[in-house]
């Protein structure tokens, strides 16, 4: 198994203590192997749910177990171990904008390098071959010694992709990673992060608000809802229907809901808010 969440719950550390959980009561089990997409509205809870398998989020309650440990009872130099084993590529690649861009795409090198190895990488770079093959599974071999701040917003993107691939990680938690690209990219890229997983038996879990993209190219799909899982399906059995309620809008509930007349108002006429305007 590469995660398992058993009842877990996740409050942001800067959130106000009032606030409601950012993830609640989530249990989850993925297989090492397993491509699954998150899918869910924004503010729904998958970049949290990335973080926290990725241990940078602890859970308030709960188990969560990465490759048969559990990761917040071993010390952090053991975390810091176990996070050699997965990868989170978030949505905007973090990228110093001076960097060259095969000094940003070899930083997937960095859990398993030294302090001098990375040092020595900064000053010229380790293994340029690498990066310059994984910047070519995205047709971005000419950028090898571009700047990264004279990159457009989807290159930036495949950079990050790029990074993803040169890193040997066993599990890939990838945030959006088609936000910035076109539809066509967008399919290109998608194909070559499952091709990688899948060479390398790697986990592949990906949030997308493609939504099409997801039903039509993941074997398992997890609905996240108000940070808690709505439904968790093999694609087949995922229902445009269930799709409609996952994305319902609450506004568009408050507008298609009967408008009860309220006490001391005439019966056309819902709510103090409604009657405002009828009094200038
Ligand atoms: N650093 C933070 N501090 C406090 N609350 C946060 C923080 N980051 C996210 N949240 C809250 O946690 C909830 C879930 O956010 P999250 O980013 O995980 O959702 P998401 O599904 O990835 O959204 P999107 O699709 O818009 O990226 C939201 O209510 C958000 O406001």
């Amino acid at each position: 198994m590469s995660f398992t969440l058993q009842s877990v719950s996740v409050r942001h550390p800067s959130a106000a203590s009032a606030a409601r959980r950012t993830l609640t009561d989530i249990t989850l089990s993925i297989a090492q192997g397993e491509q699954l997409a998150l899918i869910g509205p924004s503010g729904a809870g998958k970049t949290s749910l990335l973080h926290t398998m990725a241990c940078a989020l602890r859970p308030e309650r709960g188990t969560f177990t990465a490759f048969g440990d559990q990761p917040w009872a071993l010390n952090s130099r053991q975390r810091h171990a176990m996070r050699a084993r997965f990868f989170l590529a978030p949505q905007t690649p973090p990228m110093p904008p001076r960097q060259r861009v095969v000094t940003a795409v070899l930083a997937g090198r960095l859990p398993q390098w030294s302090v001098w190895q990375a040092l020595k990488s900064l000053v010229k770079p380790i293994d340029p071959q690498a990066a310059f093959d994984a910047l070519a599974r995205f047709n971005l071999e000419d950028k090898l010694y571009a700047r990264v701040d004279r990159l457009s917003g989807g290159e930036r993107q495949r950079c990050g992709m790029a990074r993803l691939l040169v890193s040997n990680a066993q599990a890939m938690l990838v945030d959006e990673p088609l936000s910035a690209l076109d539809p066509t990219l967008a399919r290109q890229t998608l194909a070559i992060l499952q091709q990688e997983a899948a060479a390398r038996k790697a986990t592949l879990i990906c949030s997308l608000h493609q939504v099409e993209l997801a039903r039509a190219h993941f074997p398992r799909i997890v609905g996240l809802r108000d940070g808690r899982i709505v439904f968790d399906e093999r694609r087949e059995k995922v229902t445009d229907e269930m799709i409609a309620a996952l994305y319902r809008n609450a506004r568009e509930d408050i507008a298609a809901a009967p408008q009860a007349a309220q006490p001391g108002f005439p019966s056309d006429i819902a709510s103090p808010a409604a009657v405002l305007p009828r009094c200038f």
